[in-house]
């Protein structure tokens, strides 16, 4: 064990804020397990950091924010990635993996405004922000006197705008505002009963590369593994691979683990809420993914397939008027279609889509 410990290691991050507080928590956990071992942290912007004014997929979809934390770790300039587990696209390229899932923060979403106390309170009209087609369906589903308007940017960014009187109100993760010292923000929080969280939300991850000098990474990280955690990502995962990357559908995936038995919940919509199907099950939570599988072969039971239709059609009318905006000019503000994190191209087997 001792001669397998490097004298350094080095974490790749994303340079905003929540991404380098996550960076910052795995580093001082790391130091503080293997004290003889210098933890650095290599800040990165990445491409989905800079292409925040348009839609991710033509240049590559969700994974962007992803990627070169993932080239530096191939370059060797990097042993580790700490990532938000919902940003983590559903499959890793080849000769990558996830060695860790870290205890989950609060799941929940956050409703976060300076005028009004929860989404009850705000009269018809008013202007709600969020950029996830989840958050955006289960709010006009339950509030159709509501608007719903994109937010695009990091944490401080969404903040600013809704300070500067943008919106009546911004949804958010919960984890995030918790993390960067915000809970004050936090007017109201949205209980899964009404508000499914997206699979992994709250839960942040440890990427690795397969490496040729034999270091077992996976081993140096493992203790910092939550096992209830990883359990219950793996089978909102598997859900949101089942449905991802096959159209841009809002989709909720959340499980929780209490004495090595699961209960999974799950969701998909048109973006508009007007036609949703949810289920869940029951079952051990040492068999995550096929929990996911069963939850995902039940939604399809129901709606699903006509919704997932629906929502790939709704997708080629955006891209047709986004990319030809003289000749469809009233296809191109779908309601909150651009999301805060990017745009999958329909039928892209990219699996990054999933209603965040
Ligand atoms: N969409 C971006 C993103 N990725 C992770 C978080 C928050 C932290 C988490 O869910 O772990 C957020 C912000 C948000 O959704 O409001």
């Amino acid at each position: 064990m001792a001669q397998e410990l490097p004298s350094r290691l080095v974490i790749a991050s994303r340079e905003s804020r929540l991404a380098m507080w996550q960076a910052e928590h795995v580093r001082a956990r790391l130091s503080a397990l293997y004290p003889q071992c210098s933890v650095e942290i290599l800040g990165m912007t990445t491409r989905g950091d800079q292409i925040l004014d348009r839609t991710l997929s033509k240049v590559g979809g969700k994974g962007l924010f992803v990627k070169e934390l993932e080239v530096a770790m191939a370059e060797g300039r990097a042993d580790l990635a700490v990532h938000s587990l919902k940003d983590v696209p559903m499959e890793l390229p080849q000769g990558f993996a996830l060695a860790a899932v870290l205890e989950r923060e609060d799941p929940r979403d956050a409703f976060v405004s300076n005028d009004y106390a929860s989404l009850d309170e705000l009269p018809p009209g008013a202007v709600v922000g969020t950029s996830s087609l989840r958050r955006q369906s289960l709010i006009a589903a339950r509030y159709p006197q509501l608007v719903i308007k994109p937010l695009r940017g990091n944490l401080d960014t969404r903040l600013g705008k809704l300070d500067r009187g943008d919106y009546a109100a911004i949804i958010l993760a919960a984890a995030g505002l918790k993390r960067l010292g915000l809970p004050q923000r936090i007017r109201a929080l949205l209980e899964p009963e009404s508000s499914l969280p997206a699979a992994g939300q709250g839960a942040m991850a440890i990427e690795i590369a397969e490496r040729s000098d034999g270091l077992d990474l996976m081993r140096l990280l493992a203790p910092l593994n939550h096992l209830a955690t990883a359990q219950a990502v793996t089978a909102e995962r598997k859900v949101s691979k089942v449905f991802g990357g096959s159209c841009q559908v809002p989709l909720a995936a959340y499980a929780t683990v209490e004495n090595g038995s699961m209960y999974l919940r799950a969701m998909v919509a048109t973006p508009d809420g007007a036609r949703m199907a949810s289920a869940e099950v029951r079952g051990d939570a040492a068999s995550a993914e096929q929990l996911g599988q069963d939850v995902a072969e039940l939604l399809r039971q129901q709606d699903a397939v006509a919704i997932l239709a629906s929502c790939l059609a709704d997708a080629a009318a955006a891209d047709a008027a986004a990319a030809n905006p003289q000749a469809a000019p009233q296809a191109a503000p779908q309601p909150g279609s651009p999301d805060d994190i990017a745009h999958t191209q329909p039928g892209e087997p990219t699996g990054g889509r999933s209603g965040v």
